[in-house]
């Protein structure tokens, strides 16, 4: 029996992770003990995920935290920063699987992503690597989409044009997009009949947006009706965090050596939790497109490829449709002008399963397969 605890289980990242353990049977695996733990609820009674829970643990309580054999965190990069280090000096001897980006890129930890890196996942496990992170959303969607060109070392360079939803920048952020859609629409009701002058509405939209009382308190502007092309802090060369992450953690997660250039611009726009991105790939050799398809296919068992038709794309590859599933699309998959080597795609992944909750969610299962051998 091997005690797992939960942190972070009622925040947004851990609540689609909990969803996503009682689909899959996960909480009632018989080799697990999970306790689940709070900063805030100490003592109070476990929700009802299915299965009998003691009472709420205190997250901050060494002690108890010591006791577990596995710890999986949901919680927060500044929950981590504060606990994982003094738990370290104890001496814990026990797994840290974790959803934020503090630990990644430490040299001792590994970041998981296993339809992807299993070979690295199982190589860490067996040379005793104790500390495994997911990876930042666009990363992995990413990686889940193109991890069939990538396996078979056809490329060369990718660059990434990010659509980045509401949801990576936290649930408040979510509610604030919708609200800022509410007064926006509020704004306009009498100018939407088909007989108003479109200008009056353009103008009214626009003074809507730019006045104070907009609500932007979390975005700092609007987002709804517009974009913001900023993503995360600045780094000194000019990119963004969420782009330096791209390189990093892309090469990371392969253990490419040498790493392959990744680059690109992250962009915020109005979808809720879908994250997409356009990708201009520069393959190393001119493969037949049809080849290209067959590989982009066999990447992994969730990957879909869309044919480059309206028909099938409007169908198949929008926020809309993908949000709240684990299928990646993968579509408008064509060569660029540029010359037979260069490749275009876009594609479409939820944020918050494979983005977040969904590669932690097989670590464990993964690490509980290994410590029972
Ligand atoms: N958002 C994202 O897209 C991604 C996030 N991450 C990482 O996951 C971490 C957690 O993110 P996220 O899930 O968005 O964080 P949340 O803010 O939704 O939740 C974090 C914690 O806040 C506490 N909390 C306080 N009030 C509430 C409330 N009303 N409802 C729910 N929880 C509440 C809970 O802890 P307690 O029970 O102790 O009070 C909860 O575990 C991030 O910091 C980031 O590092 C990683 C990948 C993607
Ligand atoms: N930064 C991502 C979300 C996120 O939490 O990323 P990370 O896990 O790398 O901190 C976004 O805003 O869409």
């Amino acid at each position: 029996m091997k005690k797992v605890g939960i942190i972070g289980w009622r925040g947004m990242v851990g609540s689609v992770l909990m969803d996503r353990m009682m689909s899959e049977g996960d909480l009632n695996r018989k080799t697990m003990d999970p306790l689940l733990f709070s900063t805030s609820q100490v003592g109070q009674n476990a929700p009802d995920f299915g299965r009998e829970l003691p009472p709420l643990a205190d997250a901050f309580d060494l002690e108890t935290l010591k006791q577990q054999d596995i710890i999986l965190c949901c919680q927060g990069g500044f929950y981590t920063n504060r606990i994982y280090p003094d738990l370290m000096k104890t001496g814990w001897k026990g797994y840290w699987l974790d959803v934020a980006s503090s630990l990644r890129m430490k040299d001792d930890s590994l970041i998981v992503l296993d339809p992807v890196n299993l070979d690295v996942i199982m190589n860490g496990l067996h040379s005793g690597i104790k500390t495994f992170v997911g990876g930042n959303c666009t990363v992995s969607l990413m990686l889940m989409a193109m991890g069939g060109l990538f396996r078979e070392n056809l490329i060369e360079w990718v660059t990434s044009m990010t659509y980045q939803a509401a949801s990576g920048a936290g649930a408040m952020n979510m509610k604030e997009l919708i609200s800022q859609m509410d007064v926006l629409g509020k704004s306009a009701t009498n100018l939407l009949n088909p007989s108003s002058v479109i200008l009056e509405l353009d103008k009214t939209i626009t003074e809507t947006l730019r006045s104070d009382e907009f609500p932007k308190e979390q975005f700092g502007v609007p987002l709804a009706g517009s974009l913001i092309p900023w993503i995360d802090k600045a780094m000194d060369n000019g990119m963004t965090k969420e782009e330096w992450k791209g390189f990093a953690e892309t090469n990371k997660i392969l253990m490419n050596d040498p790493a392959i250039p990744i680059d690109g611009l992250c962009v915020r726009i109005g979808s809720m939790r879908c994250h997409s991105q356009a990708l201009t790939v520069k393959m190393k050799k001119n493969v037949p497109l049809d080849e290209v398809e067959d590989i982009i296919k066999s990447g992994n068992d969730w990957v879909k490829l869309v044919p480059n038709y309206k028909e099938a794309s409007l169908a198949a590859l929008t926020p809309t449709v993908v949000s709240g599933g684990l299928t990646i699309p993968v579509g408008r998959v064509r060569k660029l002008n540029m010359g037979p080597d260069y490749l275009t795609a876009f594609t479409v992944g939820d944020q918050l399963l494979w983005g977040a909750a969904e590669p932690v969610r097989r670590m464990l299962n993964i690490t509980l397969d290994y410590l029972e051998g």
